[in-house]
C-alpha cells in the first residue's frame, strides 16, 4: 500500500485495526483494509483465514471486538444496520439455503427489494418486476424467470443469487466463493458475467472471497490475502497477487502464472 488513506466517508469499506474475537478465540486480529467505489477485490486466503468472518464484518452482520469499521460512509455501532444492509448486496452459501426452492427466479430476484425471500402478499410495483428480469438478463439467465428456483442446476443458482444480491442497486456488492461446487464449463461461464460486471463503471464496488486464482474475473483490480485472521499482503493486483505472497499465504512453496488476464498457481 502507498500509505495513503482517504476519509472513511470517500471510502465504501474503511476496516481499521479490527479485531473479532469469539471466546477466546481471534477470528481476525488487528485487521486495516480500505475499498473505494470504482474498486473489485478479491479475497483469497486457506480455509479457515477469517475470510467469512471479514465478509460479515462488511456486510454489516457482525461488530468487531475491537477497532472500527466505517461502511459506506457509516460508522458500524453508530448506525441502524437495518438502513445500511439494503445498500449492501450479499450472497453467501447461508443466504442461499434460505431460499424457498417453491419460489419462483423472478419472485426469488423481486423479493430483494424488501429484504426478505418468499413472495407473500407485498405488492411490488412493474420497476421492481422489470428491473429483476433485467439483471436476471445482464446474469445471462432470464429464460429461466418463471421456473422454480429448487429446478435449477447450481450454475443457474449462483447467478440468480448474484441478480438477486443486485436487486436494490447496492453501493457495495459482496460475494462469498460464487463459483463454489460448479463445473468447468459453468465456472467459466461465471468468471465471464463478474469480469463483465468488474468492467461496468456504473457496478458497485465488488469484494469476491474465494481459494482460486483460476476464479479471479479479468477486470478485478486489487487483492487482499488473509491467513490465520491477518492480512498478508494487500493493494493493487499486480503489486499484490505474487507468487511469494501467495506461498505465505497458503503455507506451501507455490507459483503463480499469469496467461493473460487470467491466473493458474501450482505447488513447486
Ligand atoms: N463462533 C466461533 N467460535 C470460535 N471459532 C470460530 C467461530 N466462528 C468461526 N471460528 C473460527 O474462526 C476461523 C475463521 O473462520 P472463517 O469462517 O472466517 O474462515 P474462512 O476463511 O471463511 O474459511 P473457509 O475458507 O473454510 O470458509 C476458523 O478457524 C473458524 O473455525
Amino acid at each position: 500500500m502507498d500509505g495513503y488513506v482517504p476519509e472513511p466517508t470517500d471510502l465504501v469499506i474503511s476496516v481499521d485495526s479490527a479485531t473479532v474475537r469469539r471466546g477466546r478465540a481471534k477470528l481476525l486480529t488487528d485487521v486495516s483494509w480500505h475499498v473505494e467505489l470504482d474498486e473489485r477485490w478479491v479475497v483469497l486466503g486457506p480455509n479457515g483465514a477469517g475470510k467469512t468472518t471479514l465478509l460479515n464484518l462488511v456486510a454489516a452482520r457482525t461488530h468487531p471486538t475491537a477497532g472500527t469499521v466505517h461502511l459506506l460512509g457509516e460508522r458500524m455501532g453508530a448506525v441502524d444496520v437495518f438502513e445500511l444492509r439494503p445498500r449492501i448486496g450479499l450472497a453467501t452459501a447461508l443466504l442461499a439455503e434460505q431460499i424457498p426452492a417453491d419460489e419462483t427466479v423472478a419472485n426469488v430476484v423481486v423479493t430483494a427489494a424488501w429484504g426478505v425471500v418468499g413472495r407473500w402478499r407485498e405488492e411490488y410495483d412493474t420497476l421492481d418486476e422489470e428491473r429483476a428480469l433485467a439483471l436476471l438478463s445482464q446474469l445471462g439467465v432470464a429464460e429461466l424467470a418463471g421456473r422454480l428456483y429448487g429446478t435449477l442446476s447450481e450454475g443457474e443458482r449462483k447467478r440468480v443469487q448474484i441478480a438477486r444480491a443486485l436487486m436494490t442497486d447496492p453501493e457495495l456488492l459482496l460475494l462469498d466463493e460464487p463459483a463454489a461446487g460448479l463445473d468447468l464449463g459453468a465456472r467459466e461461464s461465471l468468471v465471464q458475467r463478474l469480469s463483465a460486471l468488474a468492467l461496468d463503471p456504473d457496478a458497485p464496488a465488488i469484494v469476491l472471497v474465494t481459494h482460486h486464482v483460476e476464479e479471479i474475473p479479468p477486470g478485478f483490480t486489487h487483492a487482499l490475502l488473509i491467513a490465520d485472521g491477518g492480512v498478508v499482503a494487500s493493494g493493487l493486483m499486480d503489486d499484490t497477487l505474487t507468487g511469494e505472497n501467495l506461498s505465505k499465504t497458503f503455507g506451501i512453496p507455490l507459483e503463480l502464472t499469469r496467461n493473460g488476464d487470467r491466473y493458474t498457481a501450482r505447488a513447486v
